[in-house]
């Protein structure tokens, strides 16, 4: 879809058919295309990851999240369960479930019905459906709690994604800095989780699943159902991402810091991953700032070649405007 420009999507793709993927163009919600393809090839695995993410749109397109996240959910289970053999799923959930869980750092064991957003809600309701898949047809189900997940090619409707292209712009950005009042003031902080940590853990997960125990609709035992979290476990306030994108961009934010509004947003976020640790031998290794290195030198080469080039010779930018892919200029100040 075009919630954000479907180039990136589309440049994506390119790179998973040059390592031999072969990319389907389609809706999740479309039963009769995954029939299609369960037809096709017995698949043993699923990674579903389709979705519509971003805690604030739902403000915006609540409708959106439904469609997607749940009944597009309940059409991939659906076709799954009617397989044979079923595969065994692997699916993104959430952080956002834990809502305003205050139990830190959150463990799979907390609270999760109280969420602050849409998003939130229709995640949590996939883990609810997910279980019922499980308990009558004996689908193999894991759902893992992405935390504030970024790096090179990540989404452009992500705060370090479009604070990097504002900054650059020399246009205003607005930074969360606390949540409350008085004594129980909050500052605003996210578990950022670099994305190849992320793939591991995707990938301990799927080598991990078993087996679902139906086949063509009929369910013959027990199948595993898990839920682990895969964060980073190291929060960092998002002033000081923010701090962290004027040096390596080497311009100065204008920032307009503010209160967070009820916008679906949280006020923090913290992963206990020692489930994953165990059971799936996820071991988060990039600190945010090795992280965002390899994303401000991707976006760079993507938007801005000419200022990659620039900051790779002088260490430096020039102040120049140059025009980037998007089509905007951006100046480095
Ligand atoms: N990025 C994060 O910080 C984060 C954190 C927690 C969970 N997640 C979850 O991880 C998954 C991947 O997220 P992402 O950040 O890469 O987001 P993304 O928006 O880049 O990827 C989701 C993709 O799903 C596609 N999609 C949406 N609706 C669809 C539909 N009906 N049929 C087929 N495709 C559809 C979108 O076009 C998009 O390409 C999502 O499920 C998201 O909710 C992400
Ligand atoms: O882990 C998740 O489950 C979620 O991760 C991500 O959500 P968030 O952690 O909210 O990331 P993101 O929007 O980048 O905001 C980052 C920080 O910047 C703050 N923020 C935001 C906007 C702004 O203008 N100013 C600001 O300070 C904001 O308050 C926050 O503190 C995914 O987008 C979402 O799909 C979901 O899956």
């Amino acid at each position: 879809n075009d919630y954000y420009d479907p180039a990136l999507k589309r440049g994506r793709a390119a790179l998973l058919a040059r390592s031999g993927v072969y990319v389907v163009d389609g809706d999740i919600a479309d039963a009769e295309l995954l029939a299609k393809l369960f037809d096709v090839a017995p698949f043993t695995h699923v990674l579903h990851l389709a979705a519509q993410a971003g805690v604030r749109h739902a403000l915006v397109d609540p409708m959106s999240y439904v469609r997607a996240n749940v009944a597009g959910l309940v059409a991939l289970l659906e076709a799954a369960r009617a397989a044979d053999p079923q595969p065994a799923i692997v699916w993104a959930s959430s952080s956002s479930v834990y809502g305003l869980n205050s139990h830190v750092p959150f463990s799979e064991h907390d609270r999760t019905d109280r969420p602050a957003s849409l998003y939130a809600a229709t995640k949590k309701a996939g883990e609810e459906i997910a279980h019922v898949y499980n308990h009558i047809y004996g689908l193999s189900l894991t759902a893992l709690r992405f935390f504030t997940v970024y790096g090179p090619w990540g989404r452009p409707d992500m705060a370090y994604f479009f604070f990097t292209r504002d900054i650059l712009a020399g246009r205003p950005i607005t930074v969360y800095e606390s949540s409350g009042g008085g004594t129980h003031q909050t500052t605003i902080s996210r578990d950022f989780t670099y994305i190849d940590d992320i793939v591991k853990g995707c990938i301990g997960a799927l080598d991990t699943a078993g087996r679902s125990t139906g086949s063509g609709g009929k369910k013959r035992g027990p199948a595993p159902f898990r839920t682990y979290n895969l964060g980073n476990t190291s929060p960092v306030p998002v002033t000081q991402l923010v701090d962290l994108l004027e040096k390596m961009l080497k311009v100065k934010a204008v920032r307009r810091v503010v209160k967070m509004p009820r916008n679906g947003d949280v006020p923090y976020t913290h992963a206990n991953i020692s489930l994953a640790q165990r059971e799936l031998g996820y071991r988060p290794s990039t600190d945010l700032q090795t992280g965002l290195k390899k994303f401000v030198r991707w976006y760079l080469e993507y938007y801005n070649p000419e200022l990659a080039v620039k900051q790779k010779q002088h260490g430096s930018s020039n102040g120049k405007g140059s025009r980037g892919r998007n089509g905007s200029t951006s100046s480095a100040r």
